[in-house]
């Protein structure tokens, strides 16, 4: 056997284990929008949420797309700006944000892990009475004069009630579900949620074994741009308080935090832009990114 041969027959002796450990266990993966958009990256991930499927484990992919929001906006010459990381929106966004969403980039998805054999269906939380979200009701401490701010974020909403019946459907059959994270509220209003937010919601309903975060940076970096391996509760607030962690960071780590509360196992922020990026952090010993822990 040459070396590569015998790499390639190592690295799958060491994900045997893995696979065992996960077998019927659910694993939500957030797919951010910022580490979308390269057509490789787009297939390596399709692929590995595919093997995943192949291997016995369940995934639930939930999607973002906030850059692919912002450009159409742009196009339609409607103005968006954010607070806290989430997008203040109002009825003429909510629709776009539904239409990008759980239009066009849901479908893309959908057909990229259906092309790698697999059978993927798109959802969000309207479908199967999945989630219900309200408002959004966020405060924040102005950092100049220390005064606690109300922020109004118009249609942005906070998943409150999530049935997982539809998932657990899904988790005997062939299919894969990837969901869109938008909701309708018991007042007929449609919200856009943040992906984290959405992901960590799905992930406490179903106590998932894992949550995996792909984004565009290698985890969470502290102030001299190092990746922080372990981030605790405690650490992870203050760095938030300090400004070190700001703009879609912040729900990112928020979820984090509720997500381990909630009882999900293991909850994990990573590069999106490496490939096979879910494979590596779940079924090898070459885990990177940013891991939370109590
Ligand atoms: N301390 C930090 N460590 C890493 N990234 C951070 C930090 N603070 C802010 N960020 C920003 O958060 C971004 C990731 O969040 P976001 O843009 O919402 O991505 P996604 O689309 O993957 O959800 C990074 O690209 C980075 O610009
Ligand atoms: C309320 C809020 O901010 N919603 C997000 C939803 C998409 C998202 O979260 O996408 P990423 O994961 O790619 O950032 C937005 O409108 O951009």
């Amino acid at each position: 056997m040459n070396d590569n041969a015998e790499m390639q027959a190592s690295l799958l002796a060491e994900a045997l284990p893995f696979m065992q450990a996960y077998e019927h266990k659910t694993v939500v993966v957030k797919y951010g929008g910022h580490a979308m958009g390269d057509p490789a990256l787009g297939k390596a991930f399709a692929r590995d949420i595919a093997l995943l499927k192949q291997s016995g484990i369940n995934p639930i992919v939930v999607h973002g797309g906030g850059p692919q929001i912002g450009r159409m906006l742009e196009k339609m010459g409607i103005e968006s700006r954010f607070e806290h990381g989430l997008r203040v929106t109002d009825q003429r966004t909510v629709e776009i944000v539904e239409m990008v969403l759980a239009g066009s980039i849901n479908k893309e998805i959908v057909a990229l892990i259906n092309a790698e054999g697999e059978w993927a269906i798109g959802l969000c939380g309207k479908d199967g009475n999945m989630v219900f979200a309200e408002k959004a009701t966020k405060t924040v401490i102005d950092p100049d004069s220390n005064i606690e701010r109300v922020l109004d974020l118009g249609f942005v909403g906070e998943p409150v009630e999530v049935d997982r019946t539809l998932l657990d459907l899904l988790a005997r059959s062939e299919m894969i579900p990837v969901i869109a994270p938008v909701a309708p509220g018991r007042d007929g209003a449609t919200y856009n949620i943040n992906a984290d937010t959405f992901a960590g919601a799905i992930a406490g309903a179903v106590q998932a074994a894992r949550l995996l975060f792909l984004t565009d940076v290698p985890g969470v970096l502290d102030a001299n741009g190092q990746l922080i391996k372990e981030l605790s509760v405690a650490q992870a607030r203050a760095l938030i308080a300090d400004g070190t962690i700001s703009g879609g960071m912040i729900p990112k780590v928020e979820t984090c935090i509720e997500a381990l509360d909630r009882g999900v196992a293991g909850v994990v922020i990573l590069n999106g832009k490496v490939l096979h990026a879910v494979l590596l952090e779940l079924l090898t010993e070459h885990g990177a990114g940013t891991l939370l822990v109590p």
